[in-house]
């Protein structure tokens, strides 16, 4: 059988056009991604409104260009500039530094509630499932980088700190993956926003976000210890506030960055996850694992380890 790796065209949900990586297979090609070293491939699903992996986006003439397959075209990409910089600035082979496979679902609606949209996007363990939004709080939620690398980052989480989705550490896990979010869309689009969904968040409001890492409190998050916000640890309590409490190590990290610049503290989040920080490690921990990483890389009492000492105190931790 005829096959082979290609080169297509797509158009985003934004309306913008992206050169994807496909695969043809008898004259027939599919979103499967198979340029990375890595053991798997990166690919890309249509769940049809379900709650489910679905099926491969295919298309006839390798432009994938159509009203449904605008979200699958950014979830690909996207997936693709994520792996890149884990790899690249990380040496890190997919989530799992195994190069297994990166598997996106779009058009993905909610287990709990399959009769509408779905304003959300997750890591489910296995892959990624991303809404198609409801066109009023969100637009499909792979059009944003920012997105895609909060829900990457959860799966490297998963297979590193394995932070419980609860309470601090539940915080934590989110906003390590609102780091590097931010730090991966920052790196491809030249420029730092400080923001999280911007692109896909009320597309009929211009200049709002989900989430300011700047200034977390601008859309209700606490960015300092003292204001925890204590939330029952359920399903309709966000488990404690996890993207709620996560405006306050998401603050520490825009007093660190904003001193040493993206890259080192890019550098001193990979190592704390992955060789310090453990299942349920505090906000305390953290700040000590960000203080033994920065010891690590650029030495002790350094300008980057007086930044995190002080970044996390001005937030009320240590
Ligand atoms: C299974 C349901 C809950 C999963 C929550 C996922 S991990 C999550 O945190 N999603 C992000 C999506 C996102 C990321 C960056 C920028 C914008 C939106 C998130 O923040 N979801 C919000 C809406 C939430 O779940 O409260
Ligand atoms: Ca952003
Ligand atoms: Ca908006
Ligand atoms: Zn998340």
């Amino acid at each position: 059988i005829q096959h082979a790796e290609t080169t297509g065209t797509g158009t985003g949900v934004l309306g913008d056009t992206k050169t994807i990586n496909t695969y043809e297979q008898s004259g027939t090609y599919s979103l499967s991604d198979r340029t990375k070293p890595m053991n798997g491939n990166i690919e890309t699903y249509d769940a049809g409104d379900q709650w489910a992996t679905g099926t491969i986006v295919t298309d006839s003439d390798n432009n994938f260009t159509s009203s449904r397959q605008k979200a699958a075209v950014d979830a690909h990409f996207y997936a693709g500039v994520v792996y890149d910089y884990f790899k690249e600035e990380h040496n890190r082979n997919s989530y799992d530094n195994q190069g297994s496979d990166i598997i996106s679902s779009v058009h993905v609606r909610d287990q709990n509630d399959l009769s509408r949209p779905w304003n959300n996007a997750a890591w489910v363990g296995t892959q990624m499932v991303y809404g198609d939004g409801d066109g009023s709080t969100f637009t499909a939620l792979s059009a944003s980088l920012d997105v895609v690398g909060h829900e990457l980052t959860h799966a490297v989480t998963d297979f590193s700190a394995d932070l419980v989705y609860e309470l601090e550490p539940g915080a934590l896990n989110e906003s390590f993956s609102d780091v590097f979010g931010l730090i991966v869309e920052a790196g491809y689009e030249g420029s730092v926003d400080w923001l999280l969904g911007e692109e896909v968040y009320t597309p009929g409001i211009s200049g709002d976000a989900l989430r300011s890492i700047s200034n977390p409190t601008q859309y209700g998050q606490p960015d300092h210890y003292d204001d925890f916000v204590v939330l029952p640890n359920t399903q309709q309590g966000d488990w404690g506030g996890v993207h709620t409490n996560s405006g306050i190590p998401n603050k520490a990290f825009y007093n660190i960055a904003n001193t040493i610049g993206l890259d080192k503290s890019g550098q001193i989040y990979y190592r704390a996850l992955t060789q310090y920080l453990t299942s349920q490690s505090q906000f305390i921990d953290a700040r000590n694992a960000l203080l033994q990483s920065a010891a690590d890389i650029y030495g002790e009492d350094g300008v980057e380890y007086n930044a995190i000492a002080d970044g996390f105190a001005a937030v009320g931790i240590g």
